[in-house]
């Protein structure tokens, strides 16, 4: 697909969700390399680097967005050619998305294990990773049943609900307010995540951070089910998730905000859960309590402290 065309379906969020769009983000970046037309090793270079920027300045809050294109345009440091170039981005694309895949399904293998027959489920937004220890749950023969939320202002419960309807498991489809009336008949909260920091906080939609208070209350277990990749290296450097403001007009007519002069409407699209309100954060390669996210950044990810700045001097090489 056509970068900008990519670009543009990430930032209008026909492409969402922190998975969905670290893999559409890869797969333009391999069709950009394809098919640029030069045999310049700099402009190559150069046009790679844009696209790679492009495409991270769409949506603000995923980090999965960021973690996939340095991926991917790591791949560039040190080739000769162009033709080097394109190979290098098209097999470290091709590994990304399959990897993503692959990870999406031991979350769920892995997150199944923390839900029991009978059990009933709240969660919020639309989250692969989520929906994949749901759906397997269920595949797994357990009896479950489901409590979605409708996820104001864009609705992302619909495609939930449409999924957990598709695999016949019993839903309830409630309004974001009515989480606390039903807590007390839920056993477990899970959720996915668009962003982990260094200590353990999970950024996700709107609105989590009010259901896992509400679960800490009620004593009921909060699971996030995200990719290793959705845990924020930078963050050790103090670096701080941008919460994306989307347009106003997603939550309130405009011909009637322009009626009402002395009201502000607001639209953040994510909120910050602290590490504290979750029990465990269900990844690829295990289940871990949020106090582990700096190991996960470290120890799999790779980037120790030293790490930085070789980064930031890969960065600057692509940038000459
Ligand atoms: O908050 C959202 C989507 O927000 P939006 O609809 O604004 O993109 C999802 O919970 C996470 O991205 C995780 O999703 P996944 O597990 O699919 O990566």
């Amino acid at each position: 697909m056509l970068l900008n065309e990519t670009a543009e379906q990430i930032r209008s969020m026909e492409i969402r969700g922190a998975g969905r769009i670290a893999r559409s983000a890869v797969a333009a970046l391999r069709d950009h390399a394809a098919g640029l037309d030069t045999s310049d090793t700099a402009s190559f270079l150069r046009s790679m680097k844009e696209a790679a920027d492009l495409l991270v300045a769409t949506r603000p809050t995923a980090v999965s967005l960021p973690n996939a294109v340095q991926a991917v345009m790591r791949s560039l440091e040190g080739v000769k050619g162009v033709e080097e170039g394109r190979a290098a981005i098209k097999a470290a694309s091709d590994s990304f998305i399959l990897s993503s895949r692959h990870a999406v399904e031991w979350i769920g293998e892995i997150g199944a294990r923390h839900i029991s027959d009978g059990d009933v489920i709240l969660t919020h937004c639309n989250s692969e990773a989520a929906l994949s220890c749901i759906l397997t749950a269920h595949r797994e023969g357990k009896a479950i049943e489901v409590f979605a939320t409708e996820v104001r202002p864009r609705n992302q419960g619909l495609l939930t609900i449409q999924a957990l309807n598709d695999a016949g498991i019993p839903t309830n489809f409630i309004v974001d307010s009515a989480v606390r009336s039903y807590i007390n008949d839920v056993d477990l909260v899970i959720t996915g995540a668009d962003a982990i920091t260094v200590n353990g906080a999970v950024v996700n939609k709107i609105g989590t951070a009010q259901i896992a208070l509400t679960a800490h209350e009620a004593r009921t277990p909060m699971l996030v089910a995200a990719e290793t990749y959705k845990f924020a290296p930078r963050t050790i450097l103090g670096e701080r998730i941008a919460i994306e403001e989307r347009e106003t007009a997603e939550v309130l007519d405009p011909a009637i905000a322009a009626g009402l002069p002395h009201v502000r409407v607001r639209n953040p699209a994510f909120d910050v859960t602290p590490g504290r309100y979750v029990d465990l954060i269900v990844t690829e390669i295990g289940a871990i309590p949020p106090a582990m996210a700096y190991m996960i950044i470290r120890d799999h990810l790779g980037w120790g402290i030293g790490e930085f700045h070789k980064a930031f001097e890969i960065d600057e090489r692509i940038q000459e």
